[in-house]
This record gives C-alpha cells, sequence and structure tokens, in this order.
C-alpha cells in the first residue's frame, strides 16, 4: 500500500519503519529540519532498540522516504497516519493543537480520498474534529471527494517499540466504515497471525481504550507503590509481596513492581488528561487523582531517603546516580524520576555524578548550567561514577546496572550506601559486601555509620 506518516518521533518512525519492513511504500512527513537531515542522511536521530537498522533497510530499498514537503507526501497516498505529538496543557488537558494543523494541511493539500487514520493519544471526539477540519478545507476547495478518518491507538512501550509494533497484543480500529476497517486489516495482517487480535469498534471507543489502557497500568503501578510504603512502616519486603500476588492469574505479575515512579511522555500526561476529560463531563475521577498524587509523592522518595540517610550533612556530599532515561531501553528523560531527584540533590548542594548508557546528552541540555559549574557530573561508566561517593542511588534499571562488580565499587566509593529505587538488587547480598542497603518499601538492611563530609 502507499502510506505517509506524518510526525517522525518515536511513534510515526516506528510506524513507518515497520509498514515499509513489511513491502509499504512509506513516505514520512517532519518538520523538524535537523530531525529530517539527519533522517536524510540515513542516521537514526533516537535511541530505540532496532530502529536505525530497519531506517537502513527502509533506505535500501527505496520503500521509505524523508520529506518535510506535502505535496510529495501526498502523492501517492492511500492511507495517511498522523503521529504527532500531544502534550499536556496547563489544565492538564491534550493538547491538539499539532493534529489539528495537521487536519488543517490534509484539508489544503489532499489531491484524492484517501484514509485518513489518527494515532496520537488524543481524546474522544478527536476523530470527528479531525474529520471536520478536513472537511471544511474540502469544502473551500470546492472538491468533491470524501475523506474517512479512523482512530487505530499505538500501544508500543519505549525501549521494545519495534518489537511491540511487530508483535502487537491487539490493534484497535476505530471506524464505523467497513471499507476502512477492511483497508487497515488489510495493512496490519503481516503484523498479527491471530485475526482476533484485531479488535474494530467506534472511533470514541478506541479513543477511550487507549487512555483507559494507561491509566489502568499506571494505577497499577502507583497501587503497589502505595503498598510498597505501608510495608516499609511493617518490617515487610514488597518484593516477596509481589511474587506473592503476581503469581495470581487475575492478579498478573507484570507492572507491579515497586519503584521511584513512573515517568515518560504518556502515563503522566495521559493521567492528567484522562482526569480533565472526566472534570469536563462534572464526573469526579477519585481514583485517577489519587494515581497521580501516590506517583507524585514516589518521585522524592529517593530524595528523601538521602536526606534522612545524612542528617543535615547532606550538602557537600557527593551522591552518584545510575540511570537517568524514565526506563531502560531509551534516550527518552521525559517527566523521568532522575530529573526529580537531580532538582533536589542540586538545589540541596550535592556534588551529582550520574551515568546512563543513552540519556546523558539529554540531560546535559537540561542542566548546563550546573554541568558547567562542575556540580553535575555526566560520565559513561559506572564505576567511575561510583567514585568518591558518599551514597550510590539507582534510578533506571538498565541492564548494564544489574550486575555490577559490587566488591571493587565498595573500593571507589566513599561511603558504601546503595539507595535501590527498582528493588533490583539482592539485599542480603550486599550487606554481606559491607553495604547499607535501601530499597522501596523493603526492610533497611546493613549498616554504615554518617561521618562528616
Ligand atoms: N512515545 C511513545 O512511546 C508513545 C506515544 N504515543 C502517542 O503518540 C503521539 C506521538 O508521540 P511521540 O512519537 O512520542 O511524539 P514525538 O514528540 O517523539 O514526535 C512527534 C513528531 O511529530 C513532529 N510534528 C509535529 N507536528 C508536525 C507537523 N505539523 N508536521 C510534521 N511533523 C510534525 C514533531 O516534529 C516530532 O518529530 C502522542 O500522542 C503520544 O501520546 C502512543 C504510544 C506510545
Ligand atoms: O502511550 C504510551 O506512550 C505508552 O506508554 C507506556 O509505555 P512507556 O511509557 O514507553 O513505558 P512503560 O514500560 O510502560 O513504563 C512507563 C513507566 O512506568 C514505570 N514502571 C513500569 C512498570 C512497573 O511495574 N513499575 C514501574 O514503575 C517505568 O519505570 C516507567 O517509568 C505503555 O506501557 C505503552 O503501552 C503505551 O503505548
Amino acid at each position: 500500500m502507499e502510506l505517509c506518516v506524518i510526525g517522525a518521533g518515536y511513534v510515526g518512525l516506528v510506524t513507518a519503519a515497520c509498514f515499509a519492513q513489511m513491502g509499504n511504500r512509506v513516505v514520512c512527513l517532519e518538520r523538524d529540519h535537523v530531525r529530517l537531515a539527519r533522517l536524510r542522511q540515513g542516521q537514526c536521530p533516537i535511541y530505540e532498540p532496532g530502529l536505525a537498522a530497519l531506517l537502513q533497510e527502509g533506505r535500501r530499498s527505496g520503500l521509505l522516504s524523508f520529506t518535510e514537503d506535502w505535496e510529495q507526501a501526498l502523492a501517492r497516498a492511500e492511507v495517511v497516519f498522523i503521529a504527532v505529538g500531544t502534550p499536556s496543557q496547563e489544565d492538564g488537558s491534550a493538547d491538539l493543537q499539532h493534529v489539528l494543523a495537521v487536519a488543517e494541511s490534509l484539508g489544503r493539500q489532499l489531491p484524492r480520498p484517501c484514509l485518513v487514520v489518527n494515532k496520537s493519544t488524543s481524546p474522544v471526539g478527536t476523530v470527528e474534529r479531525i474529520a471536520a477540519q478536513i472537511g471544511s478545507g474540502l469544502r473551500e476547495r470546492a472538491v468533491a471527494f470524501a475523506v474517512e478518518v479512523a482512530s487505530n491507538p499505538e500501544f508500543l512501550k519505549e525501549g521494545s517499540a519495534v518489537e511491540d509494533f511487530m508483535r502487537p497484543d491487539r490493534i484497535i480500529l476505530g471506524s464505523d466504515s467497513p471499507v476502512a476497517r477492511e483497508r487497515l486489516q488489510r495493512l496490519y495482517a503481516p503484523f498479527v497471525r491471530n485475526r482476533e487480535r484485531v479488535l474494530c469498534m467506534s472511533p470514541r471507543a478506541a479513543e477511550f481504550s487507549k487512555y483507559a489502557a494507561n491509566a489502568f497500568l499506571a494505577s497499577k503501578i502507583s497501587f503497589i507503590n502505595e503498598l510498597a510504603g505501608l510495608c516499609a512502616q511493617l518490617e515487610v519486603d514488597i518484593e516477596q509481596v509481589r511474587r506473592g500476588i503476581g503469581s495470581d492469574p487475575r492478579i498478573g505479575s507484570d507492572f507491579i513492581y515497586a519503584g521511584c515512579g513512573y515517568g515518560g511522555s504518556c502515563f503522566p500526561k495521559d493521567v492528567r488528561a484522562l482526569i480533565h476529560t472526566a472534570e469536563q463531563q462534572g464526573y469526579q475521577p477519585t481514583i485517577l487523582r489519587a494515581v497521580q498524587a501516590r506517583n507524585a509523592q514516589q518521585k522524592t522518595l529517593l530524595f528523601k531517603a538521602l536526606e534522612q540517610h545524612f542528617g543535615g550533612f547532606l550538602r557537600e556530599r557527593r551522591v552518584a546516580v545510575w540511570g537517568l532515561a524514565f526506563k531502560p531501553g531509551t534516550d527518552d528523560v521525559r517527566e523521568a524520576p532522575s530529573l526529580v531527584l537531580l532538582e533536589a540533590l542540586l538545589d540541596a548542594g550535592v556534588r551529582v555524578q550520574a551515568c546512563d548508557p543513552a540519556a546523558l546528552a539529554s540531560v546535559a541540555a537540561l542542566y548546563a548550567q550546573a554541568v558547567s559549574s562542575g556540580q553535575l557530573t555526566l560520565v559513561e561508566d559506572p564505576y567511575t561514577c561510583a567514585e568518591g561517593a558518599d551514597a550510590l542511588v539507582l534510578v533506571t534499571e538498565w541492564k548494564q546496572f544489574r550486575q555490577p562488580d559490587f566488591r571493587h565499587i565498595r573500593g571507589l566509593m566513599r561511603m558504601p550506601v546503595l539507595f535501590d529505587g527498582r528493588n533490583i538488587y539482592d539485599p542480603s547480598e550486599l550487606s554481606s559486601l559491607g553495604y547499607l542497603y535501601h530499597g522501596i518499601g523493603r526492610p533497611v538492611v546493613g549498616h554504615c555509620k554518617v561521618t562528616a563530609a
């Protein structure tokens, strides 16, 4: 099929590259010149496992190209995907300016009938707004054809985006038109052997399903985090409780890992947007507000634990931070728990040395002043990062941090104190190596006397 994907971000790029891999001809339209130039040179502008290879292949086969020119992008398109950002506005609602700007351009530029599919996470009723916007453009041009608009929310996760797109749990097609459904079913057929994984529904139900999924997953995380806080007070290890409840298939073992909070470009913004939608309807989103409040508290826990550990002597300490991306496998730091910790540490006059396999450049850009003053040092190597530290804090559980040589690290650190923000280490092993271990919702294990900075 001839496809156009608008927006070359995490979703647009993965969508374009995966559809091209399945033999479709895809033109991806991107308005950011820097990003476009890199893509045209064959570079992958984001860190996403497997994506660079797919982009190369699309380039070699000639099935994938990039442009900023609407005429070129739409010349042959049978299906146009919208994959632009829908960030939060100040009141929490989803900002649809990019989606509607694209709809306006489509109304002005579409050369022939086609199917427009919205992949951006957008509130209920957005498909209708896109259709109205395109329709008014077509009418102004006195064009005699109609354009169908469907919703096809995306469920990929950063860090495993290509894998998720290639092997989806389900595909949601929100359209009342049998022709549009049939066309999308055909397009997605190579990704789903089992046709039952393709779920057809109304556009409004599809739009709502996306928010429901993210809000439910965020709720699971906040729920386990709330219990973790109680475990900490009762001398119970949340990790044992997690295993105890996760083995019940009605609960399931996914997304019940306690930690220092959820981040990223989606859970926080989508929970906010759903709360806003509910409030607009005069409906009280009691649970969603609690999910959000618990997550905000959770992101402050590591700093509070450090403060408590060092008493009044936090200033001038050296703290090593392992992991800055909001999750492993990405360079994305949007709403990352690491940023809340960094901010608090820098404010408290702490000297921070941090490392991350992919997100150093993003953090360097955000904290340029702290980097140039020397208060924040960004390094590649986890061992260098730990040198001279009074405490080590694990924030993002990259594979690189899972089995370090803690015996060696003990010799590098000034004080062997470990704050495990993702509960990935074995407390008894660490205490046997002489560490003081703090987890999230786990008893503190080991001893370490606080000495002067
Ligand atoms: N990041 C993720 O893992 C997922 C994101 N989503 C949703 O997908 C949507 C896109 O998210 P991301 O890909 O993360 O966003 P992003 O911010 O990484 O990428 C959006 C891209 O669209 C481009 N763009 C914006 N307006 C444009 C226009 N008028 N013409 C051409 N290009 C334009 C931007 O320059 C940017 O490169 C959002 O609604 C998000 O909630 C859904 C599932 C997963
Ligand atoms: O709409 C979106 O953008 C996407 O949002 C999430 O994907 P993503 O944010 O990329 O990553 P997740 O793996 O869901 O992790 C989100 C956050 O939750 C945290 N998390 C996850 C799982 C868990 O058990 N505990 C926990 O704290 C992670 O550390 C991370 O900060 C959803 O999982 C995707 O299905 C969805 O498409």
